[in-house]
C-alpha cells in the first residue's frame, strides 16, 4: 500500500500569501481592532456602563445592529420588548464606543431633570439644527439661559386668556369639519394638526390667516415628513454623518420641506416686523422697555387663578411672578421676539428670531396634534368615560352647547382635565428626553454611576407605565388623576412635559388649548373608535404617533 504522499508546503506560495497587501491590511485592522477592544474593555467609563442591565452587547459595534432594518413602529416595539425581558428600571445600550442609559423610574428621573448641570441636550437633537438653528429646544449655556428668559414669559396665563377667542375659532373650524366627514372613517390627526397650525400663527405668532387657505396643512404635512426623515437618521446610523447623508435622496427632499417650513417663518417674521415699524412710524412707543421690566421681575408667586390639578406639576419658572403687575404690558411671543430685535442694543438678532419661531412652531404644533388625536381615540373607545366628559360639558354650558366657551368654562373642566392628563400618561407625544451628562450621575435605584460623557434617556413612556407609581398602568384611567393620587406618588413619576428648569414652556398654552379644541369638538360630537387599544401600532418618529393614523367616526348629537 502506498503512503499518502505528503505534500510539501509551497514556502514561496505561501510567503507571496502571507506578503500580500490585501491580506496584510486585513491582519492589520484584525490586530488593531483587538487591541482597541480590549483596551476599550478596561476603560472605567466602560467599566461603569456594563454594570448596568442591557442586551448582550458584540464587540466593536456594541448594539448598534440592533435596529437595522427596522420600521419606525419596529424600533419602538423592540425597546418596549426588551425592556419587559430585562426587567428594570435603569438600562444601557452601547452604540459602538456610545454609551447610552435608559432611565425607567421616577426616583432617576428626578436627579437628571431637575439638575441644573445637566442640562444640555444629547448630541441627537443636532439633527433638528438645519431645521431648528440654535433655538430653545438645542441650545445651551447662557444663550438658552437668556433666552428663556424671556421666551417663557411670553406663554403667561395672562397672555393665554386673550387667545380664547382664536381657540373658539378653530374650535368651531374643527366642528364644520367634522360635520362633513359624519359616516365616514376618517383620520382625525390631519384635522387636528392643520387647527394646531393655525392656531399658533394666530396666538403666539399674532398672523391672521390670509388667502393662503392651506397654510397650516402644508405646513404640517411638511414638519410630518421632517420627523420621519429625522428618526430616520437616528435610527440608521450610516445616514447621520452629514456626507453620507448627503449623498440620499432623503436630503433633497429634505432641503425642499425646509423650504417649505422655513417659507412659512420668514412670511410670518416679515409681516410682524412690518407691524411693528407701521407702529413707529404711527409713534407709538416700543412697548419693550416695560415688557422687559415685568417680565425680569423675579418676585416668586403662584396661580391663583389658573388652580387645577396641573398646578402640582408646576415646579419650573412658568409659574413666576403670576400676580398680574404690570399684565397689560405683557407681549406674546413673536411681538416680544420683534421688539427685542429692533430696539436698541439688540438683545437678539434676526437669525435668532427665526431659529426661535421655528423651535416654537415645531413644539408647540406637533405635541398638541398627537395628543389631541390619542384623546379622541381613546374617548371613542371608552364610551363610559366620554360620556361622563359630556355630561361635564353638559353642566357647564347647560342648554347652549353653541356659545364661545370661556377661561372660566375652562377651569371647571376637571374631567376633561383629568381625561387629558391621563392620554399623556399612557401616550406621551415626546416619549422620551436625552441628555449628555458632563458630570459622573450616581444613581438612587441602585448601585450604579453614569459615568461623564454618557447619553442620558429619560424614557417617560415607560415611567409611566411603571407598576411602582400606578397601580393598573395599562388601564386608561383618568381618575389616577384625583388629586389624592397626585398626591401618593412622585412629581416626577409624571413627565410629560418634562420638568425641572428644561421644561416645557408651552404647557399651559397646550393645556388650555387642548381643552378648547377637545370641548368644542365633544360637545357636539359623539366619537367612535371601531379600533381597541390593543390595536395601537406606535411609532415615535420623535413624537408618539399611531402608525395605522387616528381613526375615528363622528355623529352629531341631537339637541
Ligand atoms: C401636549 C403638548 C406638549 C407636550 C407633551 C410637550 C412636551 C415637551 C417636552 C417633554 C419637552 C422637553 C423636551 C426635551 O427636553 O427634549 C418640551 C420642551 C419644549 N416645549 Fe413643549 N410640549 C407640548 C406643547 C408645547 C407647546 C404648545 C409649545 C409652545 C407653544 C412648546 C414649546 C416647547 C419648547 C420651546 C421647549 C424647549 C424648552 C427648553 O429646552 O427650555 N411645547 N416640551
Amino acid at each position: 500500500m502506498s503512503q499518502p504522499q505528503v505534500v510539501p508546503l509551497d514556502t514561496a506560495d505561501s510567503a507571496s500569501i502571507l506578503s500580500s497587501p490585501i491580506l496584510l491590511t486585513l491582519l492589520g485592522i484584525i490586530s488593531l481592532l483587538t487591541i482597541y477592544h480590549y483596551w476599550f474593555k478596561n476603560q472605567r467609563y466602560v467599566k461603569l456602563g456594563n454594570q448596568m442591565p442591557g442586551p448582550p452587547a458584540v464587540p466593536i459595534i456594541g448594539n448598534a445592529h440592533w435596529a437595522l432594518g427596522l420600521s419606525a413602529a419596529g424600533v419602538f416595539e423592540l425597546s418596549i420588548k426588551t425592556h419587559r425581558e430585562l426587567k428594570c428600571d435603569v438600562a444601557r445600550v452601547w452604540l459602538g464606543p456610545r454609551l447610552i442609559v435608559g432611565i425607567m423610574n421616577a426616583e432617576d428621573a428626578e436627579i437628571i431633570l431637575n439638575s441644573n448641570v445637566h442640562l444640555e441636550k444629547s448630541s441627537d437633537y443636532s439633527l433638528f439644527k438645519p431645521w431648528l438653528g440654535d433655538g430653545l429646544l438645542i441650545s445651551k449655556g447662557e444663550k438658552w439661559r437668556s433666552h428663556r428668559k424671556m421666551i417663557a414669559p411670553t406663554f403667561h396665563s395672562s397672555i393665554l386668556k386673550s387667545f380664547m377667542p382664536v381657540f373658539n375659532k378653530q374650535a368651531r373650524n374643527l366642528v364644520a369639519q367634522f360635520r362633513k366627514e359624519q359616516s365616514n372613517e376618517f383620520d382625525c390627526h390631519d384635522y387636528m394638526s392643520s387647527a394646531t397650525v393655525d392656531t399658533l400663527l394666530e396666538t403666539a405668532m399674532g398672523v391672521s390667516k390670509t388667502s393662503d387657505e392651506n397654510t397650516g396643512f402644508e405646513y404640517a404635512m411638511a414638519v410630518m415628513r421632517m420627523c420621519n426623515i429625522l428618526h430616520l437618521r437616528t435610527v440608521k446610523l450610516w445616514l447621520r454623518p452629514d456626507v453620507l447623508f448627503n449623498l440620499t435622496k432623503f436630503s433633497t427632499l429634505q432641503v425642499s420641506l425646509l423650504n417649505i417650513i422655513h417659507d412659512l417663518t420668514k412670511r410670518v417674521i416679515k409681516k410682524k416686523k412690518e407691524n411693528y415699524f407701521e407702529r413707529v412710524v404711527r409713534g407709538e412707543t416700543s412697548l419693550y422697555t416695560e415688557a422687559v421690566k415685568t417680565t425680569f421681575d423675579e418676585t416668586k408667586g403662584h396661580i391663583v387663578e389658573n388652580a387645577s390639578i396641573m398646578s402640582n406639576y408646576a415646579k419650573d419658572d412658568l409659574d413666576e411672578n403670576d400676580n398680574d403687575v404690570g399684565e397689560k404690558k405683557r407681549l406674546a411671543f413673536l411681538d416680544f421676539l420683534v421688539e427685542a430685535s429692533q430696539t436698541k442694543g439688540n438683545v437678539l438678532s434676526d437669525e435668532e428670531v427665526s431659529e426661535e419661531v421655528n423651535t416654537i412652531m415645531f413644539e408647540g404644533h406637533d405635541t398638541t396634534a398627537a395628543a389631541s388625536s390619542f384623546t379622541l381615540c381613546l374617548l371613542g373607545i371608552h364610551k363610559d368615560i366620554q360620556k361622563k366628559v359630556y355630561d361635564e360639558l353638559k353642566e357647564i354650558f347647560q342648554d347652549n352647547m353653541d356659545r364661545p366657551i370661556t377661561f372660566n368654562d375652562t377651569l371647571q373642566m376637571k374631567y376633561l382635565e383629568r381625561v387629558i392628563l391621563e392620554t399623556l400618561r399612557m401616550y406621551p407625544p415626546v416619549p422620551i428626553i436625552a441628555r449628555k451628562v458632563n458630570e459622573d450621575v450616581k444613581l438612587v435605584s441602585g448601585n450604579y454611576t453614569i459615568p461623564k460623557g454618557t447619553t442620558v434617556v429619560v424614557a417617560q413612556y415607560l415611567i409611566h407605565r411603571n407598576e411602582k407609581y400606578y397601580k393598573n398602568p395599562m388601564v386608561f384611567d383618568p381618575d389616577n388623576f384625583l388629586p389624592e393620587k397626585c398626591q401618593e406618588r412622585s412629581f416626577y413619576a409624571y413627565v410629560p412635559f418634562s420638568a425641572g428648569p428644561r421644561s416645557c414652556v408651552g404647557r399651559k398654552y397646550a393645556m388650555l388649548k387642548l381643552k378648547v379644541l377637545l370641548a368644542g369638538v365633544l360637545r357636539k360630537f359623539e366619537v367612535i373608535s371601531l379600533d381597541k387599544e390593543k390595536d395601537f401600532k406606535l411609532q415615535a418618529d420623535i413624537i408618539l404617533k399611531r402608525e395605522e393614523g387616528f381613526k375615528i367616526k363622528v355623529v352629531e348629537r341631537v339637541k
